[in-house]
């Protein structure tokens, strides 16, 4: 039937399969971990993209393209940076029937791409600061269970790098782009996010400091990093000799950043606000906001009708509203809004024979399911309303749902009881490396070992004397913990 086979609340996993496949957002390949993005997918992506970029050019920062192959000597420029990856580095060995010389990686990330040449372009302080981006797809032969959006063996993403004479410039960008993944999330996905930095031992290794904005999916209890802005400090320009001769005529090395939000950010959307009926597109990112549907009547005018739905889309659209119709002769109206509504349109517009003789149309929110008349005359701003009001309740729902999942403790036993209720915990932590270890060590398990998410910048009061909640000695910060993607 048309339905969902499988509920939110009782089948998470099979519930969040279904979603994407009926939402027609994603379509299984025949390669695992591997995914296609189709055009109600694609388009999210779009949306986000043309926010994303337009602002990181007022940032003064240039798009560029770096190809997608690596030589292995240059992938394996510095043992720690990857070390710990390698197992996921997909490589090219043949071509045709002719082994290849060397083997050649395929980027799961472009640091050993560029920065070759961030070297041999950077040679005095006028070429700084030098601030690239590029769109692309990435490849992370990753084996823990794929999942479409959040775990993919290819994925698409932006990733900034960017290089400064100073280490204050590199501070001020982390923290502006981390602003502006905040935005894509609650402005646009109408997702809660919290701003952090990652712990010594979840941060990026190759990295000084790692800065990220956590989500979190209330129903399975897990966080998910959301997006992440890295300062490198001068690790890389140690690695690949990227110097610069300063005012002074001093050679110091550069001070690096880079950056990087993926398609993931559409599957956190997704399990933020789906339902039992479907997608939930918060208006934003919808492409088509508003559907509009004919509802026919034996002896009824249906032409009269038809124009109505026609002239009510065109004024939408003038308005910037992004509308169409529904004028599919082969479905039944019935069968047009259980569709629309699994592809989570957020306003359906009804205009029947009643609504027409009374120049009016029924408008129903998906979010909700209200019901209401608007006159004909009045359909612009109140469908702009609507959707403005669409935007803030899902963001508003979400961020009670995921409040209403943080547990603030003080001892273990506190901890272990909320991990085991999915929540996301707040602790006092010690903030040592080894106690953290501990905690993955001992929550170990089939559901996933607990890791500390982020501490957020917003910090709690600390009082003089807190324990930290796993080792007992001297509370230094306030972080989160939880189980995660
Ligand atoms: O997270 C970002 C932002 C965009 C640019 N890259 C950084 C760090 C990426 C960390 N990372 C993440 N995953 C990796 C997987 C690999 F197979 C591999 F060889 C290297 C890496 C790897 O360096
Ligand atoms: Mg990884």
């Amino acid at each position: 039937g048309l339905g969902l086979s499988y509920k939110k609340d009782e089948n998470f996993g099979e519930w969040y399969s279904e979603v994407v496949v009926n939402g027609e957002m994603i379509e299984y390949y025949d390669i695992s971990g591997c995914y296609i993005l189709r055009p109600w997918a694609m388009s999210i992506w779009e949306v986000m993209q043309t926010f994303f970029d337009a602002e990181i050019k007022k940032m003064k920062i240039k798009n560029c393209y770096f190809p997608l192959f690596v030589s292995s000597g240059v992938l394996q420029k510095e043992k720690d940076h990857i070390e710990g990856f390698a197992p996921e580095v997909a490589w090219v060995t043949k071509s045709g029937e002719s082994e290849l010389e060397m083997p050649i990686a395929i980027r799961p990330t472009s640091e050993t791409v560029m920065y070759p040449y961030f070297s041999k372009w950077i040679r005095g302080h006028r070429d700084l600061p030098l601030r690239l981006n590029q769109w692309c797809n990435v490849v992370r032969w990753e084996f823990s269970n794929p999942t479409p959006f959040i775990r993919s063996r290819e994925f698409l993403w932006q990733e900034g790098h960017t290089a400064f004479a100073t280490k204050e410039e590199a501070d001020t960008e982390v923290l502006d782009i981390l602003e502006l993944y905040r935005r894509i999330y609650e402005e646009f996905l109408a997702v809660p996010v919290i701003k952090g930095k990652k712990s010594e031992h979840e941060k990026f290794a190759g990295g000084l400091y790692t800065t990220t904005v956590e989500a979190f999916v209330p129903n399975t209890g897990r966080g998910v990093q959301g997006a992440t802005s890295h300062c490198l400090g001068q690790n890389f320009a140690k690695m690949f000799e990227i110097n610069f001769e300063n005012e002074k005529g001093e050679k110091s090395m550069v001070w690096q950043n880079s950056w990087a939000y993926t398609t993931r950010t559409i599957g956190v959307m997704i399990m933020v606000h789906g339902d039992d009926k479907g997608l939930v597109l918060p208006p934003k990112v919808a492409s088509v906001q508003v559907i509009v549907i004919p509802v026919p009547y034996k002896d009824a005018d249906m032409q009269g009708i038809f124009d109505a739905c026609a002239d009510t889309v065109k004024s939408l659209n003038e308005a910037g509203i992004r509308a169409e119709a529904d004028f599919r002769d082969n479905y039944s109206p019935g069968w047009k809004y259980s569709n629309w509504e699994m592809k989570g349109v957020p306003l359906r517009i009804e205009i029947g024979p009643k609504d027409f003789a009374n120049k009016q149309v029924r408008v129903v929110r998906r979010d909700n399911a209200s019901k209401s008349d608007i006159p004909m005359a009045d359909l612009v701003e109140k469908v702009k309303d609507m959707l403005n009001n669409v935007q803030q309740s899902l963001f508003d729902i979400a961020t009670q749902k995921r409040d209403a999942c943080i547990q603030v403790v003080h001892t273990w036993e506190e901890f272990a009881e909320a991990l085991g209720q999915k929540k996301m915990i707040l602790a006092p932590w010690c903030d040592e490396e080894e106690v953290e270890k501990d905690v993955k060590a001992r929550t170990k398990g089939d559901m996933g070992a607990a890791k500390s998410l982020c501490t957020p910048f917003d910090q709690p009061e600390l009082p003089e004397g807190t324990l930290c909640f796993a080792s007992g000695k001297p509370a230094k910060k306030w972080t989160y913990w939880g189980r995660s993607y």
